[in-house]
């Protein structure tokens, strides 16, 4: 077990993460919203392992889970060999894992991390961004707006109350395009994000992300929460903030966010859990978004229930902000019109079991890297109101979230 580092050892974040990335192990940083700390795992396997997501018997782990749920009801596991914890000043705090300091994986890992600090020391060289400001494609903004009047069409049919429709966005980035200081520039702009960076070491892709939707968080009181996030708002006008009190919300968000909180409760009521805590909804912030938020928790002590966190992420994902109510039929009908594998993008991702906590987050507002393109996801909520033009300006504003950092 190595626990707390030798003093006489400097970890330095970046060069653990690019040590990782170079040996071709997989590796998450993430930083939890309202964090001042950022964590740093490094699985020091071959790849990525397929295991139940069950929040009670996985060991310290990085989850991360496709949009469309595997056959083998399987996620994405990144084993915590090592998992450093950073203050704020980027000092490092602890590093807990499962192998000792001996081992020859550690050892190469630490002498890489070595090699990269000396190369890099401090890692001061300057921000290089994205290379390419995308021109909009017409062809994708045509498909994504006939999708959204199919949808309004499939609604006024009764196929279905509500659907999320998403497209992607691409750039290129250089070879010089820093991962890592794109990661910190991501926590300093978004605070309450949840803000990750994820090294699929055996699908030669990373991504990158600042979410705003907790999906299930299990904490070390026992305490279960989930959220219901959707509607959405420029949170600027002529470049300023403004001010959520200002904010006024229109029937067809408060519809769309009301039809989130249902299927929730709906979840809820499945397993006859009637001791919920319901707050909202509220006008909460995203970046330069506004969204309607409702927040559910329930103690799984008082309720009897300690795996409450798993049989809930089982129910919930893919909850109707991302997917669509009722689920099977919306399911269908992305699958057929959206015309793009939505990969890991509003499939779900975090940490389990690591210092007693379980905090999966929906893969909102991210974009993958891999081959020198940065693709970028957006979706919007989709109803009887909804306009195409609109919806489209929605998903650019949602891009925006990363693109105006990271450019
Ligand atoms: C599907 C996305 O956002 C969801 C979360 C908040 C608001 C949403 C909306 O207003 O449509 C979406 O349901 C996305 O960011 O790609």
């Amino acid at each position: 077990m190595l626990k707390t580092h030798n003093p006489t050892r400097i970890f330095q974040a970046e060069s653990l993460f690019e040590a990782a990335l170079n040996l071709g192990f997989p590796a998450a940083v993430w930083r939890l919203p309202h964090s001042h700390e950022v964590n740093l795992l490094i699985s020091l396997q071959d790849g990525m392992q397929r295991r139940l997501p069950d929040l009670e018997e996985l060991p310290a782990c990085f989850v991360i889970h496709p949009f469309e749920p595997l056959e083998s009801g399987e996620a994405f596991v990144l084993e915590g060999d090592l998992i450093f914890t950073f203050s704020e000043d980027w000092s490092c705090k602890e590093v807990a894992g499962n192998l000792g300091q001996e081992h020859p994986f550690v050892k190469r890992l630490l002498e890489k991390a070595d090699e990269m600090s000396d190369e890099n020391p401090g890692g001061t060289s300057s921000w290089i961004g994205f290379a390419l400001n995308p021109e909009v494609d017409p062809e994708e903004k045509n498909h994504f707006e006939k999708a959204v009047t199919e949808a309004v069409a499939a609604i006024s049919r009764g196929d279905f109350a509500k659907i999320v429709l998403s497209r992607t966005k691409t750039l290129t980035y250089s070879p010089e395009f820093q991962f890592f200081k794109a990661f910190k520039k991501l926590c300093v702009a978004y605070p309450s994000a949840f803000v990750s960076l994820v090294n699929l070491a055996d699908r030669d892709e990373m991504w990158l992300g600042a979410t705003p939707e907790t999906l299930v968080g299990v904490n070390g009181e026992g305490t279960f929460s989930t959220t219901s996030l959707a509607g959405t708002q420029s949170a600027l006008e002529n470049g300023a903030l403004v001010s959520a009190h200002d904010i006024r919300w229109g029937q067809k968000e408060i519809q769309e966010q009301a039809l989130v909180s249902r299927y929730i409760i709906e979840c809820f009521k499945k397993i006859r859990l009637r001791e919920y805590q319901e707050r909202g909804p509220r006008t909460v912030r995203a970046g330069n978004l506004y969204h309607l938020r409702t927040d559910f928790a329930v103690n799984t002590h008082d309720v009897n229930f300690p795996e409450l966190g798993t049989v809930m992420l089982k129910l919930l994902h893919p909850t109707s902000a991302v997917c669509g109510m009722p689920k099977e039929s919306a399911l269908r009908f992305i699958k057929a019109v959206e015309g793009y594998d939505r990969s890991f993008y509003s499939g779900y991702l975090g940490p389990v079991n690591v210092d007693g906590e379980s905090a999966l987050f929906v893969n909102l507002r991210s974009l993958r890297l891999a081959d020198g393109l940065a693709t970028f996801f957006a979706g919007a909520g989709i109803t009887e109101d909804s306009d195409p033009q609109r919806e489209w300006d929605e998903t650019e504003m949602k891009c925006d979230t990363l693109l105006s950092v990271l450019r």
